[in-house]
Parts: C-alpha cells; structure tokens; sequence
C-alpha cells in the first residue's frame, strides 16, 4: 500500500485515479494540488501555490494538461519529491521531457488510462524508465488494475498508439452512439428510448468482443444474415471501406497530436 500521494492535476482523469485508488485501499492518504474549485473528495485539497504538508511523498502523479508538467512539478518543494516514483498519465509528454522534471534516477512510469476508470472498466497503457524495479511495477499494475484492465507495451512510442486507440476511443464510441440514436429518432424513436437502444447495443456489443477468444468480424458475421437488414447497412458502412479509412484517418490524427503534445518536440 502506497501510504502517501501527491497529485498534480486532480481535475478528471486525476481524481478519478485517486478516488479510486484511496476507496480501495491502495492509498491512505492524498494531497491533490489544483486550482480549480473541487468539492466532495476524499484527498485533501491544496489550491496551487498554497503550502503542502511536511511529507516525504512515494508517489507523485502527474495528471494535468501536458503544458502545465514543467509549471506543476517545478512549483513543488525538491525535497518533498527526493524519494518518490513518479507516475504520468498526461498524453504525449515523454520520458526526455518528464526525467530532468523529477529528481536524478527517480523511477518515472508514463500511462494512459482512459475516462471508463471512473466506473472501474478502463483500460491503461503502461511504460516505466529503466529506474523502475519489479516491485514498483507489481505496485503500479496493481493500482490500474483496480481501475480496470492494464498492459505494459514495449516501447515509450507504442503509447502515442495506444492514447490514439483507448485513451481518445471512448469519445469515437460516444460519437457514434450520438448518430446511432439521432439516426433513430429520424426514424421515429423517442429520444429516450433511441438513447437507451444505442447505449444498450454498445453495452451488449462490447461485452461479446470481451468474451474469451472473441472474434470481431465474426461477431458481425453472426448478426448479418445474408440479404437481411444488417447485410443492407454494413453495405452502406464497407463501401469502398469508407468507415475503415475514416477510423484509420481518426487515429492517425491522434497519434501526430500525441506526438506534437511533446514539450521536446
Ligand atoms: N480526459 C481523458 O480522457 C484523459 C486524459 N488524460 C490526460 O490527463 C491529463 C488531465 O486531463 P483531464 O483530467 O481530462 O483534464 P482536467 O482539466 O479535468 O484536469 C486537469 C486539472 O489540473 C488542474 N491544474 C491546472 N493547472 C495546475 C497546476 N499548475 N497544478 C496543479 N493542477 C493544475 C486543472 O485546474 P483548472 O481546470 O482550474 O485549470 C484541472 O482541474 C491530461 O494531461 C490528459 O492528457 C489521459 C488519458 C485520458
Ligand atoms: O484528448 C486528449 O488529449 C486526452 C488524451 C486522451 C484522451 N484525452
């Protein structure tokens, strides 16, 4: 258990990680500097500037926009941070630019979680600097693990990948169940009914491609019956592979902003 954490960032993604990890035990104690006017957390809130506690933190995560990095960690006390593992979940922001921010050999892990966190279903890409030991590891797999589901990738590259696919997919999946059910008022559906359809599909959907060994075009398969309804919309969809090259466009996108999010460049 990790007795005390400081937050830099405990806007969304930061309190949701935080919240979580203090309700499970994972954390005793939390100071959150942010300064925005949260109400209703567990951590203890600091506006920024305002003096933190006399406390050697172990763990310091990073959680605001990938400006502000420099900015948020330069403002905390050397001293505070000597012995602590750093973690980052801001997008893009690399190891080069992250490292010389923490003190000399200091463990520093980047991830991407993902906003389904919130609800324990997320799903976070994880890469750790070669100052990170096994236990550290065990440690930062258990406290995304309690959120959802984590992966380690290979490479510190594979996360711009992975913030292009998870980390930004919950707003594609958003997207699309606002035009599933728009189309379905078109059709008649009362908003109401036309939302909970949409949202239900994709609930039902998701779950059968996390079935074991699921397979997605076979998923589709099994609905589409030849000449029926579905095979008449998919027609529309796989035209020229239009919504293929649309999400391969979407991505790619993500992926370059992730990159230019990079104070180094
Ligand atoms: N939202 C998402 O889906 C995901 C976000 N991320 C990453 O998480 C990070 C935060 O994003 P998100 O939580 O969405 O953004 P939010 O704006 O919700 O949270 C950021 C928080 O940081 C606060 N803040 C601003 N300046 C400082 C400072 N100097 N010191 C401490 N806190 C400060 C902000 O306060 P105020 O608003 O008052 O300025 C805000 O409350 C980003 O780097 C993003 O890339 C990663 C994965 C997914
Ligand atoms: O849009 C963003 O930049 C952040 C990173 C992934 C999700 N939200």
């Amino acid at each position: 258990m990790v007795k005390h954490a400081l937050f830099l960032g405990y806007g969304r993604m930061g309190s949701a990680l935080g919240e979580a990890w203090l309700q499970a035990g994972l954390v005793q104690h939390i100071d959150a500097v942010d300064p925005g006017n949260i109400q209703g957390m567990q951590a203890s809130l600091y506006p920024a500037g305002q003096a933190l506690p006399a406390t050697d933190y172990e763990l310091v995560v990073i959680a605001v926009k990938p400006a502000l990095a420099q900015a948020a960690l330069q403002a905390i006390p050397p001293a505070r941070l000597a012995r602590a593992c750093f973690i980052s979940v801001m997008a893009g922001v690399s190891l080069r630019t992250l490292e010389p921010l923490a003190p000399a050999a200091a463990p520093v892990i980047r991830t991407m979680p993902n906003t389904p966190v919130i609800i324990g279903q997320g799903c976070t890409g994880l890469y750790a600097n070669n100052r990170v030991n096994p236990a550290l590891k065990n440690m930062v797999s258990a406290l995304f693990s309690a959120v959802g589901t984590a992966c380690w990738v290979e490479t510190e590259d594979q996360l711009h990948a992975v913030t292009a696919i998870s980390g930004s997919g919950p707003a594609y999946y958003h997207l699309f169940s606002e035009a599933l059910a728009q189309a379905g008022m078109k059709l008649g559906l009362p908003p109401d009914i036309a939302n909970m359809l949409a949202a239900r599909t994709a609930l039902g959907a998701a779950s059968l491609q996390c079935q074991q060994h699921a397979d997605f075009a076979a998923l589709r398969q099994a609905v589409t019956s030849p000449n029926g309804t579905t095979h008449a919309a998919i027609q529309i969809f796989e035209q020229d592979e239009q919504l293929r090259h649309l999400v391969d466009r979407a991505a790619m996108q993500a992926h370059t902003r992730s990159r230019e999010l990079d104070p180094a460049g």
